[in-house]
């Protein structure tokens, strides 16, 4: 069979954990966020496969460079998801033959140290193993001028656990069924979330280097541009998984993508991966000490694998 039978029927291409820090000094009081940044790229780009035809190939190398490049002019550093759509817009305005830019930005965490319950102006702490996650793609297809940006946004690696108000009854029980009902348990997981807003008109950079990114001049509450989604989110999120009487992961994950929809307008779907992860009551009946009964019991085993694993998209209608 020769090479003719076949077709490339996807291509896309580019630089994976580029890793930057951005310090923004207001004088004395200095800002820091970290990022690690993956810029993929599509377009007219098959004959770099096809042919080994490397003139349609913007290098991995440089779009490190111009990673870094707008992470020093971009006005909009400080927030991942404008920082995205700043990288992704200036990629497709430069550069003809790239038809959409993927740009994903997980941000770690570094919190401001309190020092005699006051916020250090440059001292920092990683308070937490969660990351923001952002996920921009600068769809130019339309045109240089008609560019369409498509956000999702959220957060991945929460960790959180509630010693009760937690069940889990009423399940399918057959010849495979060794798990006991139980109305009192512990409930841990990893929270995975992820938003996609309602696509949305970008401006074309005006200056000649395509270096511009201008933020709408008015942001809807709720919407892509507005930066109280994140917080809005992880604390209606770790609301309801503090204060909701869980029936099963399930439940618990539909009333916060729920949550998640009513507060914030511009986003269209929501998406979470809820690990369940298991904490077995260790049996001391052997020793005569109960430790069985799930509400009374003080001694778990926290079990790494397996676990469960619960998701869902809630959307708008
Ligand atoms: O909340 C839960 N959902 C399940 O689907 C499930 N399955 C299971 O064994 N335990 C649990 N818990």
């Amino acid at each position: 069979m020769s090479d003719d039978s076949f077709v490339l029927s996807a291509a896309r291409y580019g630089k994976d954990k580029v890793r930057v820090l951005r310090i923004v000094r207001e004088g004395a009081w200095h800002h820091v966020v970290e990022y690690n940044v993956q810029v993929l790229l599509e377009g007219a780009i098959e004959t770099s496969y096809t042919q080994a035809d490397n003139s349609v190939v913007v290098a991995t190398d440089s779009m490190k460079n111009i990673t870094y490049y707008i992470a020093k002019i971009s006005p909009h550093i400080l927030v991942p998801e404008h920082f995205a759509l700043h990288l992704g817009t200036h990629i497709v305005s430069r550069y003809a033959h790239i038809a959409k830019a993927f740009v994903t930005v997980e941000q770690l965490r570094w919190s401001r140290i309190s020092i005699d319950g006051k916020d250090h102006p440059h001292a920092f702490i990683r308070d937490g193993d969660d990351k923001r996650v952002v996920r921009a793609e600068v769809d130019a297809t339309a045109g240089k001028d008609k560019i369409t940006g498509n956000l999702s946004a959220g957060l991945a690696d929460l960790l959180v656990l509630k010693s009760t108000e937690s069940a889990f009854t009423n399940f399918v029980r057959d010849r495979y069924t060794t798990l006991a009902e139980v109305d009192d348990r512990i409930l841990s997981t990893a929270i995975d979330l992820e938003y996609t807003f309602i696509p949305f008109p970008i401006a074309a950079p005006a200056d000649a280097q395509k270096e511009e990114f201008i933020l709408p001049p008015t942001i809807t509450p709720g919407s892509a541009f507005d930066i109280g989604v994140p917080a809005r989110a992880r604390t209606s999120t770790l609301h309801i998984f503090a204060t909701h009487n869980s029936a099963s992961v399930q439940a618990t994950l539909h009333r916060m993508a729920s949550a998640v929809l009513k507060e914030n307008p511009g986003v269209h779907s929501v998406r979470y991966a809820l690990p369940n992860k298991h904490y077995i009551p260790v049996d001391m009946r052997y020793i005569g000490v109960e430790n069985v009964k799930p509400s009374e019991a003080e001694v778990f085993m926290p079990i790494a694998a397996p676990s469960g694993l619960i998701t869902a998209t809630v959307s708008r209608k």
